[in-house]
């Protein structure tokens, strides 16, 4: 049933049974593509753990991983120990295999939100269903894995992005990251209005959007490299602790500066197949805008990253972060 609710949820047809019993628990579903677990028993570790995946359409390696790890649930391979909202976002840009439809659903995730459109009224559904969630289950830490691909190659291909925000990370979610095999961990330096930015900055969870190596369409996935991050949401799934690793084997940004496109006059002054964390020296041109003007980095050297000059007028069109050390 656990994977039949993705297969419907792509499908965009409602599944004959919203709700019914897995191994330790039972499931139900909320909304479409929103469904809840609840452990009968909650294990010693348990977080109430939120799992989105397909806010962006074209990223479907985390929808194919999230997909394996509810097949080992059903199946019995795993046993059901903490209450988990998993979520897929941007259903119909899902399946027309695009990053978004309209408008870019990964910057619309705040309470004030004015916009209107599917994506904007998806935002408010999820943004509801995270509330309510966290708000059945007080008693236990929340946390929020925002699962992603990039469209550009990477220095770090697996990293994490820690949203702005006043809550400090729990530091075991850098030696979880690193069991997991994440590369490099970006802290953002100021409110982005991202989905995982929402968790964190509205309901204090521990919350990243997690970039999984390079988007794909469905099939060509190479999962391996996501085995040791499928153990650690196998171990949210059943509220056991996670394996636990070095944070010191990461490398750690924190953003700079972020570079918007003002005009329809935009350009990057780098190729377009340049990968992410890619360091400029002083001097180098970046950007060119017909109203904003041009970008050069200044006395310190800046990394790019997710640089896309196609980006809506007035959005982020790359991040420009510096090394930062570890958190104490
Ligand atoms: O590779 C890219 O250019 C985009 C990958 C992506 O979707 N990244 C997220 C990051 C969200 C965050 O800053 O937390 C996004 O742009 O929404
Ligand atoms: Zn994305």
């Amino acid at each position: 049933m656990l994977t039949e609710w993705l297969d419907h949820g792509l499908e965009g047809s409602r599944p004959a049974t919203q709700e019914g019993r897995i191994p330790g628990g039972r499931y139900r579903l909320l909304t479409p593509g929103v469904l809840e677990l609840l452990p009968d028993a909650t294990g010693a570790e348990a977080r109430a753990s939120v799992l989105s995946v397909g806010i962006h359409g074209n990223e479907t390696a985390p929808i194919e991983l999230l997909g394996e790890v509810l097949a080992r649930l059903e199946s019995g391979l795993l046993r059901l120990g903490a209450p988990l909202l998993v979520m897929l976002g941007n259903m119909e840009a899902i399946r027309r295999g695009e990053r978004y439809v309209d408008t870019n659903l990964n910057r619309l995730f705040r309470r004030d939100l004015e916009e209107t459109g599917d994506e904007a009224d998806r935002a408010r559904a999820l943004m509801a269903e995270v509330d309510a969630f966290y708000g059945r289950h007080p008693g236990l830490p929340p946390l929020h894995y925002d699962l992603h691909t990039a469209i550009r190659d990477s220095r770090f291909p697996r990293f994490v992005v820690e949203p702005f925000g006043e809550t400090p990370t729990p530091q075991e979610q850098w030696r979880w990251m690193a069991a997991a095999d994440i590369q490099a961990v970006l802290h953002q330096h100021r409110h982005s209005w991202t989905f995982s930015h929402y968790s964190k900055h509205y309901h204090g969870a521990a919350s990243f959007t997690l970039e999984l190596g390079r988007a794909l369409p469905f099939g060509q996935n190479d999962l391996a490299p996501l085995a040791p991050m499928g153990c650690l949401l196998e171990a949210l799934v059943e509220g056991r602790a996670p394996a636990s690793g070095e944070p010191a084997g990461m490398a750690f940004f924190r953003a700079e500066h972020e570079l918007m496109r003002r005009d329809p006059d935009f350009r990057l002054c780098f190729p377009d197949d340049t990968p992410n964390f890619t360091e400029f020296p002083p001097g180098t041109r970046l950007a060119e805008d017909a109203s904003a003007g041009a970008f050069d980095v200044g006395e310190t050297p800046l990394s790019v990253v997710f640089p896309n000059a196609d980006v809506e007028i007035g959005a982020r069109a790359a991040l420009l972060v510096v090394p930062s050390p570890p958190p104490a």
